[in-house]
């Protein structure tokens, strides 16, 4: 069996390293392999896992984020974490978790990762949100958004002193820049260490709540759109528009899931991408009720402009609306 995957995720100073520190003290984050991505060479937080990770190996890459300076030390550091726990006698990892600096991201550790198919059974990208960022912040919308647009789980740090109100406006500004997001609310780190990292979300029909504004406005800078073909579209059809939208959009892409009814078959595809990398498409059991179309999150451009660009090519286009308001 592969070994489940977390990016760790989210900006400067928002509780990345202590939440992966409470979870290695819980009896469940045994077994963890962690490899940790910081950018200057010092290695702070791979020294404040060490603290708790008893005897288990931390393994820093330092000098830059994984992926671009240290492009090729990610996969490199991995093999050794896991060497590592051999040689010290411990028991298999049945997870590895990579915390990010605040400057990786997550789609390139993805790809950078991706030959390791069999070794790796899939991943998870967990983004921490700064409750007291977001308190400090006068626009009424996410400040530091991106980590939170690209992930599938969202934890809410350092809520002390928070009420009711707040969390749902935190809850609120999260859907705005990333509706696809499990988002979790726990007062206490060991808790909220515990389902962060908890087992991985099925890969399920749920149904992200769209074209529905649920107390924030839009994010001036991100945008959440859905794409929609007409029936009887071919699968290769719908994959050159996927590849043309990368390719044009190309970092600012964040996020693309959903589910597409295809000419070739019955089962409806579920298409997920983070960043400019994609699942291996798959097709869902028999049941045509799945709600049909693409979530597709970007920063920086419009539907409109999405939906107009010139791809030099001519794939066809699907319907682009944007689901926020704004
Ligand atoms: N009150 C409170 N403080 C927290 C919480 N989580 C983190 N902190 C504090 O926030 C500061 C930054 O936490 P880190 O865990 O180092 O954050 P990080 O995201 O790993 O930081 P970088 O690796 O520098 O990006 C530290 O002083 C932590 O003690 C929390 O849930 N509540």
């Amino acid at each position: 069996m592969g070994l489940s995957t977390w990016l760790l995720c989210g900006s400067l100073g928002s509780g990345k390293t202590t939440l992966l520190k409470h979870f290695l003290a819980l009896p469940e984050g045994r077994d963890t392999a962690v490899v940790v991505n910081e950018v200057g060479e010092v290695g702070i937080d791979a020294h404040l896992l060490h603290d708790v990770a008893r005897n288990a190996p931390v393994t820093l890459i330092g000098n830059g984020c994984v992926c671009c300076s240290v492009r090729g030390s990610l996969g490199e550091a991995v093999e050794r974490v896991l060497r590592t726990r051999h040689e010290r006698g411990l028991p298999p990892a049945r997870r590895l978790v990579i915390e990010l600096s605040g400057l990786a991201r997550p789609g390139e550790v993805i790809r950078e990762l991706s030959s390791w198919d069999g070794i790796i059974a899939g991943f998870t990208v967990v983004a921490t949100a700064d409750c007291a960022l977001q308190a400090a912040s006068p626009a009424p919308y996410l400040a530091e958004p991106e980590p939170a647009a690209m992930a599938h789980v969202v934890a809410f740090t350092k809520p002390e002193g928070r009420d009711a109100a707040f969390r749902e406006m935190m809850r609120a500004r999260i859907h705005a820049v990333n509706p696809l997001a499990r988002t979790i609310w726990e007062d206490t780190l060991p808790a909220r260490a515990a389902r962060a990292f908890s087992s991985a979300p099925a890969i399920s029909p749920s149904v992200p709540r769209l074209a529905c504004h649920d107390g924030a406005p839009a994010h001036p800078a991100i945008r959440v759109m859905k794409a929609e073909w007409p029936e009887g579209m071919s699968w290769s059809a719908i994959q050159a528009w996927l590849d043309a939208t990368a390719a044009f959009l190309g970092s600012r892409l964040l996020r693309i899931k959903g589910f597409v009814a295809v000419a070739e078959c019955d089962e409806p595809i579920l298409v997920e991408a983070v960043g400019t990398v994609f699942s291996t498409p798959r097709r869902m059991a028999t049941d045509r009720s799945l709600p049909l179309g693409l979530v597709l999150i970007a920063a920086d451009i419009s539907a409109h402009d999405l939906a107009t660009a010139d791809f030099g090519t001519t794939t066809p286009r699907p319907e682009i609306t944007a689901t926020w308001s704004g």
